[in-house]
């Protein structure tokens, strides 16, 4: 139970492409009184997330911290709060609560754990709940083949069911079915494009130390934290802009031929002939290019893409991609086109 005082924290979880930022940018637009700092992780390296969040006022402020929230970057997250919380008694920073929104590989329980045996957290902050988003129609697949996405459901003290809208009526009783039988305590509901009762998921004091001991008596003995090894991301950062019939041939044909293992592939984009963004969300072999808001005159123009997945080629990736882009020379043409299957040369 929070003490009084103490800033409610509510950690948001979920799988690679759940919809967590999603999510978090239906909280951070939509009216609700609450002045929220967030902390955001990311697992690319690359600071997509952030620029895919849409902050709403000056009432809210994002940090970023790079790299696995729940191993190596403890530290960072504990150096974060530390400062948030001064920065509040200072009077220099509003804000009444935080949201931490993992990366899509995060286990919670070693998050969860930072507020119970952190002396400078446990004086500042109190978890109020870990919410869960599982993905309609690829989180079946998901907590059957990745134990982090297992994890991930049976911490959650509220369990979100995404992406409905891409599903039958009976693929969703499955997972909530499944659902069920890793998590039984967990209300579950559901969020469409983010959209969810505030009420439900914010201040709801769900999270129980006692009965996370009940389950795992060594929660809050030091614990040994090992990913999935096989998971890798790389990060393709480009100033020449993108052809768009270039980019969006070879994407196709990198998602025909990789899509199982391209776990989240995200970025933003300048294609030529636009001023707008271009935001790619991907996982699998759903793909979806978007435009967003406009460069800025002053900025420098920059593509960041990032890739996440299991036994990736990045070395394959990287040639293709590097011949989508305007002006590519005649050599990169000819490796595009013999990576690609088009002069029949072996991939
Ligand atoms: N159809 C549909 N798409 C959704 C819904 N919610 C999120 N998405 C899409 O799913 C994709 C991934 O959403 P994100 O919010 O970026 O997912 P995430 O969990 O933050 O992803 P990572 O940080 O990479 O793990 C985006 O293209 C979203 O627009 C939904 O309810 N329905």
């Amino acid at each position: 139970m929070p003490s009084p005082g103490r800033i409610p924290v509510t950690v948001l979880t979920g799988f690679l492409g759940a919809g967590k930022t999603t999510l978090l940018n239906y909280i951070l637009t939509t009216e609700h009184g609450h002045r929220i700092a967030v902390i955001e992780n990311e697992f690319g390296g690359a600071d997509v997330d952030g620029a895919l969040l849409r902050q709403r006022g000056e009432e809210q402020v994002v940090l970023m911290s790079n790299g696995c929230i729940c191993c190596t970057v403890r530290e960072d997250l504990v150096r974060m709060l530390g400062e948030l919380a001064a920065r509040r008694e200072a009077g220099s920073l509003a804000f009444d609560r935080v949201l931490i929104e993992t990366t899509g590989m995060a286990d919670p329980a070693p998050v969860a754990q930072t507020f119970f045996v952190e002396p400078e957290v446990v004086g500042h902050f109190a978890l109020d709940a870990v919410i869960t988003l599982v993905d309609a129609m690829h989180g079946m697949q998901q907590l059957d083949r990745h134990r982090e996405a297992r994890q991930q459901a049976g911490f959650a003290d509220r369990l979100l069911i995404t992406k409905v809208d891409l599903v039958d009526p009976v693929a969703l009783d499955l997972l909530v079915a499944r659902l069920g039988s890793l998590n039984q305590r967990a209300p579950v509901a559901l969020a469409h494009f983010g959209e969810t009762p505030l009420a439900e998921i914010l201040d709801i004091d769900a999270f129980s130390l006692a009965r996370v001991e009940a389950i795992d008596p060594a929660f809050l003995l030091p614990q040994q934290h090992h990913h999935t090894d096989d998971i890798r991301s790389f990060v393709i950062r480009e100033r020449r802009p993108y052809d768009m019939d270039r980019l969006r041939f070879a994407l196709g044909g990198l998602i025909d031929r990789y899509g199982s293992r391209m776990l989240r592939y995200k970025g933003v984009l300048q294609l030529a002939g636009f001023d707008e963004r271009i935001v790619l969300q991907g996982l699998h072999t759903l793909m979806a290019l978007n435009l967003a808001e406009a460069w800025r005159t002053d900025e420098a123009r920059e593509s960041i893409l990032v890739f996440i997945g299991e036994t990736l080629p990045e070395a394959e990736f990287r040639r293709v991609l590097h011949a989508c882009l305007l002006g590519a020379s005649e050599r990169s043409e000819t490796t595009f086109a013999r990576v690609m299957g088009l002069l029949g040369g072996s991939s």
